[in-house]
């Protein structure tokens, strides 16, 4: 494994346990961490780009104490955060300059060719002269990412990278962070379920700061196959079959309300059998672990 990651606990001075005992084990590729809005992901990926410290645990990125050798890491490392700012009046090839300085390319020469080279990668070398306060949400965070690669990283972490695109740019964003995964290990923060299951080989779930799934998506599906089934009915109904049903998830669909839910044998009453996907999973998932049903609007 190269990421491995051991008995992580945060609480932060107000009280709130951002973190409980998280342990996982990230292979080479693109791991995608799935969980609701507070569930943790932020101050995990904080915690591994050395960025907080956590009450206890341990972190070993190939043979680094992360923990220990903080800036052994940070060389290895490529974090996009969820904000960050950019310098508004500079053009994005002045600013990359700038980073590639900054992560020791003092050659101007070989500067130069590495700005090239990551402007055409991110699909920005055409707009490379204008000021990056000009760039759409899209273009902003593939200057970002651009940034982040600017050390070569052998680690990327990017932290809800999708959030507020539109879908070609998100689309775009997801092939770029693709490519990349071929080649180091890149850990994906969402909580959008479909940016993890169109990209990532290993994922993991967390909420209220714990690991409630990790493995691969396609075996995570597999766990719950034969199991959801859908009906779709008036909207005045759905609270009376949400009391009777495990209800998962629902969806307005022309006025009607479409239900999914989790059941081990057919419910019958009109429900039918579908192929469950990542989606009915993650809702099933947290739904268990708060002890109850979470109907959710999707
Ligand atoms: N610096 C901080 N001080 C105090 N509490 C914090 C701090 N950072 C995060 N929290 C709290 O810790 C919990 C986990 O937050 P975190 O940002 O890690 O979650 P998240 O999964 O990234 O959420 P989101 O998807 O909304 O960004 C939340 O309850 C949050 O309010």
């Amino acid at each position: 494994m190269s990421l491995r990651i051991e008995g992580i606990a945060k609480t932060y001075p107000n009280g709130v346990r951002a973190l409980q005992d998280i342990s996982l084990s990230i292979a080479p590729g693109m791991f995608g961490l799935l969980g609701p809005n507070g569930a943790g992901k932020s101050s995990l990926m904080r915690t591994i780009a050395t960025l907080q410290p956590p009450d206890s645990g341990s972190i070993h990125f190939r043979n680094i104490d992360v923990l220990k050798e903080p800036e052994k890491l940070r060389a290895q490392l490529g974090y996009l955060p969820q904000e960050f700012g950019l310098y508004p009046n500079m053009p994005a090839e002045a600013i990359l300059d700038h980073f590639a300085t900054l992560k020791g390319v003092v050659h101007a020469g070989e500067r130069k060719e590495l700005v090239a080279a990551l402007l055409n990668q991110v699909n920005l070398y055409d707009v490379r002269k204008k000021s990056a306060g000009g760039y759409s949400g899209g273009m902003k965070q593939r200057l970002g990412i651009a940034i982040a690669l600017a050390g070569s990283p052998q680690l990327l972490i990017v932290d809800e990278p999708t959030a507020g695109l539109d879908p070609t740019e998100r689309n775009r964003f997801l092939n770029l962070l693709a490519d990349i995964g071929e080649k180091v290990v890149v850990i994906l923060s969402t909580h959008i379920v479909e940016d993890v299951r169109e990209l990532c080989s290993q994922m993991a779930i967390i909420n209220k700061g714990q690991v409630i799934v990790h493995g691969e998506p396609e075996r995570i599906i597999d766990e719950v196959r034969g199991r959801i089934w859908r009906r779709t009915v008036p909207r005045a109904q759905a609270d009376a079959y949400k009391a009777r049903y495990e209800v998962i998830s629902t969806r307005m669909a022309a006025g009607n309300t479409v239900l999914h839910a989790y059941a081990e044998t057919d419910p019958g009453d009109g429900f039918i059998a579908i192929e469950p996907d990542l989606e009915d999973v993650y809702f099933h998932r947290l739904a268990a672990a708060s002890g109850g049903r979470v109907p959710v609007e999707a």
